[in-house]
């Protein structure tokens, strides 16, 4: 049965473009580099639900000092494979952000609306800085600048799926990251 459904989805995929190997190196270097910038800081990683909860939790794994996890759920794509322009914020850190070095961990960056909002949030609750982990980069279709500190992948303008990234909520928990075929939306919207 899993088979099947795994068999499925693969069919929806017009390409792969990180498979596991790939995404675990990445990883494992975006943890180096943030283990060596943030030394004795503590800092408060933050996840951006849904999307970045699979690269949050390997990402954490290769950072060697002590840090702190919160979670946020934003969304402004709704079902859709084209942002709504409007972030709207689900649930909130439990956490105090003033005075935090805050490192914000998503799993991509596209109109760049998310991370923007994200930002001068932090920004406004005083948090000491704030900087940004992403595991894949579209700078192509940026609407919004953003200053990008860490990015494991420049990608393509392409929607993606996988490695928790969706479409419609679908495809979150491939293991690799693909390109979706576009009939597969196209007969939708
Ligand atoms: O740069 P942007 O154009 O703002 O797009 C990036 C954001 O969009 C996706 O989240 P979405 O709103 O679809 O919610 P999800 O993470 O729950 O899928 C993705 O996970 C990023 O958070
Ligand atoms: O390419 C994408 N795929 C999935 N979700 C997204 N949210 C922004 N861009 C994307
Ligand atoms: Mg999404």
């Amino acid at each position: 049965m899993l088979k099947e459904l795994r068999a499925m989805m693969h069919q929806d995929i017009e390409s792969i473009l990180y498979d596991q190997a790939a995404i675990q190196q990445v990883t494992a270097k975006l943890g180096k580099q943030v283990t060596a910038d943030y030394q004795g800081k503590n800092p408060l990683v933050i996840c951006v639900l849904k999307g970045a909860v699979l690269f949050m939790a390997d990402l954490v794994r290769q950072i060697d000092t002590h840090l702190e996890m919160d979670f946020m759920d934003v969304s402004s794509y709704g079902n859709s494979t084209v942002s709504s322009g409007e972030v709207k914020i689900v649930k909130d850190v439990n956490t105090q952000i003033a005075g935090r070095d805050v490192l914000i961990v998503e799993d991509i960056v596209d109109t760049g609306r998310t991370l923007h909002y994200l930002v001068d949030l932090f920004k406004y609750r005083q948090a000491k800085s704030v900087k940004i982990c992403t595991l894949l980069d579209k700078p192509a279709t940026r609407v919004v600048p953003v200053q990008v500190d860490y990015a494991g992948f420049k990608v393509p303008d392409a929607f993606l799926v996988g490695y928790g990234l969706d479409y419609a909520e679908r495809y979150r928990n491939l293991p690799y990251i693909g390109i979706l075929k576009s009939a597969v939306y196209q007969l939708k919207q």
